[in-house]
């Protein structure tokens, strides 16, 4: 999906929201368990319920491959299930890889070729050669983690490397890689403030926004200091609308969780 077809959805819809498909065995409604494939029966009912209300669905791979084989199968079902039902909504492979080229090339053909996801979240730590072969993928798009949402944040990220912030390196030196305008941002909602900073940077980039809901995030600064004039966010909320009921009726209740946060959304959409 290119970046004008998102943008064209979000004001359609009027939502810039990220669904994330982090799926635990121990949280769905039990009955679920005894169905042939639970994943995929709790993400088909969630992506049902929840698809007018969003733009965006987020697996993040680590709670399929805590599934082994199966877990794999259901992602790929998943993700198939959402081009093939609802081919506007663009998807994201939480799986936040990268490694020497030679390997995060696998890693792209995986995820980008393969699984057919529209984008990626990659560590830039390894620097530019492990960044590019993800990179190379026509109208797929690389979400690089800059200021991550957790404490942890504070260890490196914002820390000083000469004359500036780690995050502030990320930011400038990925632009200057073979073909940057593929390049998304992960910026944590619960810091929100450091937003206008990175908006001198990467004035009209994607920004993939975790952490409101369940972190403490709040929608509202989000929009304040990082919202572009086409947008430039996706903000993303897994477990306050995946599990907001274990009941019978759990998807449906997902539905109008994510229908709340929609309306602030088309809110924040009238001040462009
Ligand atoms: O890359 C991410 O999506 C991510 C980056 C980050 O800084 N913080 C963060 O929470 N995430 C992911 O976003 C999701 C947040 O889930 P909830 O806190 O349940 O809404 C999880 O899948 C996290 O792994």
């Amino acid at each position: 999906m290119t970046t004008a077809e998102l943008v064209e959805q979000i004001h359609k819809k009027k939502s810039f929201l990220c669904v994330g498909l982090d799926v635990d065995l121990e949280r769905i409604p039990t009955y679920l368990l005894s169905e042939e494939d639970p994943i995929f029966s709790f993400n088909k009912a969630i992506i049902d319920a929840t698809h007018k209300f969003c733009v965006a669905y987020k697996p993040n791979i680590a709670f399929y491959e805590a599934n082994g084989l199966e877990g794999w199968k259901a992602l790929e079902k998943t993700v198939n299930y959402i081009h093939k039902e609802y081919p506007e909504i663009f998807t994201i492979a939480d799986a936040k890889r990268g490694d020497i080229g030679n390997t995060s090339r696998m890693y792209a053909k995986t995820f980008l070729k393969d699984l057919g996801f529209d984008s990626i979240t990659v560590a830039p730590y390894m620097g530019k050669d492990s960044v590019e072969p993800f990179l190379e993928f026509q109208n797929r798009h690389t979400i690089l983690l800059a200021l991550t949402s957790n404490e942890g944040a504070f260890d490196f990220q914002t820390q000083k490397v000469g004359d500036k912030e780690l995050y502030k390196k990320v930011l400038e030196t990925s632009k200057t890689w073979k073909n940057s305008e593929n390049l998304m941002y992960v910026v944590g909602a619960t810091k929100a403030e450091f937003l206008a900073d990175i908006r001198k940077i990467i004035p009209n980039s994607f920004l993939l926004v975790p952490g409101v809901g369940a972190q403490g995030g709040k929608l509202e600064d989000v929009c304040k200091y990082g919202m572009t004039k086409d947008v430039g966010l996706l903000v993303n909320s897994s477990r306050k609308i995946i599990y907001a009921s274990e009941s019978s009726n759990f998807a449906e209740i997902a539905g109008a969780k994510a229908e709340v946060l929609q309306k602030q959304m088309a809110e924040e959409l009238k001040q462009l």
